[in-house]
């Protein structure tokens, strides 16, 4: 890696691509969703070694909640989203050491209604003038607090979307789209993201060249 002093402290990861992992390989989509933990740890490991202090994976949407639904006559059944919860059950007894932090049933939409809300019965109540209201009082009330915005965000399996993800946080981090996808997303590819976020030059919408 060049220039490792430009290295990302904040990597924000939309992983996609499980089910065409499968499926190409004649797989149920499962076995696509089993490459979360492992290929999570490994980009982990790889960002301690490189300095990166915090990875944000964004896991499962508040839209997805609508995958793999049909009804029998008890109950909705939601074979994929059942599978996909004791996966991230497994992933939070292997992950809770390490400083990653998985974006789970979230909405970057529904984060800044939530925000948004909390701030106007707070005015109402008398506790916060409208003056006080800036970015930083409004980034306290986001769930993700805000607390490190991402320098990068990476999204795997060719869409280049944002999906509802860290909608306020991402106000100025570079973006970086790749059609691998994520089973396939291993070391050198996400070396091959964080080289291509190291070339970029941020401005932030300030000087110019
Ligand atoms: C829920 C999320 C982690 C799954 C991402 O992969 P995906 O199921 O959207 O896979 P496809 O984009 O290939 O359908
Ligand atoms: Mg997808």
């Amino acid at each position: 890696l060049v220039h490792p002093e430009f290295t990302p402290k904040h990597v924000a990861i939309i992983m996609d691509g499980h089910r065409r992992w499968a499926k190409a390989r004649g797989l149920p989509v499962q076995e696509g969703h089993k490459f979360i933990t492992p290929n999570l740890k490994n980009i982990c490991n790889v960002s301690t070694k490189l300095g990166i202090q915090v990875i944000t994976a964004f896991a499962f949407s508040t839209e997805n909640w609508n995958r793999s639904k049909y009804t029998t006559s008890f109950a909705p059944i939601y074979e994929e989203v059942d599978f996909l919860m004791k996966l991230f059950e497994q992933f939070f007894e292997e992950f809770m050491r390490t400083s990653s932090y998985d974006a789970l049933n979230y909405g970057g939409k529904y984060d800044i209604l939530q925000a948004t809300k909390s701030i106007a019965s707070k005015v109402k109540d008398g506790l916060i003038n409208l003056e006080d209201i800036n970015n930083k009082l409004f980034e306290q009330e986001l769930a993700t607090k805000c607390a490190k915005t991402p320098d990068l965000v990476i999204r795997t399996g060719g869409e280049q979307r944002l999906s509802n993800f860290l909608l306020w946080e991402l106000a100025y981090s570079e973006l970086y789209f790749t059609k691998t996808l994520f089973p396939d997303f291993g070391e050198e590819p996400f070396k091959e993201a964080i080289l291509s976020f190291q070339q970029r030059h941020r401005r932030f919408g300030g000087h110019t060249y």
